[in-house]
């Protein structure tokens, strides 16, 4: 059954529910990049979300593919892959468009390796979507997310579409991580481990707020450092061991798959609905910061409302400090690319 808070386990719902659910509001929800590493899982669990009703998977090599083998799973929604030249087809009538299109790291790199490559696959991604879907909500993973976010936004822009309450860079990886890696030392659930992490998705740019719940608070010293450590470079621990095959596929399946579903249930109605999202921000804009993850209210509208960081212990402080300068860095990069 599904969670009906953000913060909890993502789980695929039982066919039972499914069947029984068949009133939910649903939508047609587009992976661009869905022949991929982690395209193919996220259109998998897409496929047993029943808040979706149509799932578009393209890809410039493979989508029809996983759409075939997809389109198996006995769930109500309809599956339609698209090739290369069939983007426009792809992205008609959509409400939703998830990005996880573009390269991934291998040992030794950074994100900001990535955006030679993936800077301009986004940009044209989401020029495509301004044409034909420009009130659709965009969900970007493709990396550097800290650059790839800012950089829809002002390729929307540019087209004259942008609404920054239907743009997110999801981050939701880093909160399943933070909560996993806090279970684990602590041996309470995930399920009450719900830590909100802030800031953007790469390194020291990833500030996780231990303090804000009771299993964190306590921490201190080195299995402080350890943890905050492992949370903001959990990325490399999967690229180093998959050694050179790529970075996090499934569990950036499960986080995205997790994050689409609580967006759905805000578009549809549902209070309450609240997690960690990378948007335009007014946290840090006067530090000349305008993107920045907190936790963020999901609505009808998509950003219903942007939580404050609330209070913050000195390590947390310390962390931010080191976060703003290189957040403000990509942004600005991302932004450079499109002016
Ligand atoms: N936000 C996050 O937390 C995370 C982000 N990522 C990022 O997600 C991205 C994808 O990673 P993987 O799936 O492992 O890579 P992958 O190489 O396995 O898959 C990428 C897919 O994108 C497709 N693609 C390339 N150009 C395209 C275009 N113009 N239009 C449509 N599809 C296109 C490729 O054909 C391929 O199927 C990487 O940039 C990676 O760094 C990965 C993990 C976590
Ligand atoms: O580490 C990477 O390159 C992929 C990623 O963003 C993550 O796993 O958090």
């Amino acid at each position: 059954m599904f969670a009906r808070n953000a913060s909890r386990a993502f789980v695929a719902p039982s066919a039972s529910r499914l069947f029984s659910s068949s009133s939910a509001r649903q939508t047609k929800v587009t992976v661009l990049g869905a022949g991929g590493g982690i395209g193919q899982p996220l259109s998998l669990l897409l496929k047993t979300d029943p808040l979706v009703s149509n799932l578009s998977l393209y890809d410039i090599r493979g989508a029809q593919g996983v759409a075939a083998d997809v389109s198996h799973v006995d769930t109500a929604s309809e599956v339609n892959g698209y090739p290369m030249e069939n983007l426009d087809e792809a992205l008609d009538g959509t409400k939703v468009v998830v990005i996880p299109a573009g390269v991934p790291r291998k040992p030794g790199m950074t994100r900001d390796d990535l955006f030679n490559t993936n800077a301009s696959i986004v940009r044209d991604l989401a020029a495509a979507v301004a044409r034909v879907a420009p009130t659709a909500n965009i969900l970007v993973i493709s990396n550097p997310v800290n650059s790839t976010v800012p950089i829809v936004a002002a390729t929307l822009d540019k087209a004259g579409v942008f609404d920054p309450a239907r743009l997110f860079g999801v981050t939701t990886l880093d909160v399943v991580r933070a909560s996993r890696f806090l279970s684990a030392i602590t041996g309470a659930s995930p399920a009450d481990c719900n830590v909100p992490v802030v800031g953007g998705h790469s390194g020291p740019t990833i500030v996780p707020l231990l303090s804000q719940v009771p299993q964190g608070k306590s921490l201190q010293g080195e299995s402080y450092d350890k943890l905050v450590h492992r949370i903001q470079f959990g990325g490399d621990e999967v690229v180093k061991a998959k050694d050179g095959a790529g970075s996090a596929t499934l569990s950036m399946a499960y986080a995205g798959a997790k994050f689409t579903n609580s967006l759905l249930r805000g578009l549809a109605g549902e209070k309450g609905v609240v997690t960690p999202t990378f948007v335009k921000s007014p946290l840090f804009a006067d530090k000349g910061i305008d993107f920045f993850s907190s936790l963020v209210e999901l609505g009808v509208n998509g950003v219903e409302k942007i939580h404050p960081l609330g209070p913050l212990s000195a390590s947390e402080e310390k962390l931010l400090e080191a976060c703003l300068p290189e957040l403000k860095k990509n942004i600005e990069k991302g932004k450079a690319f499109v002016a």
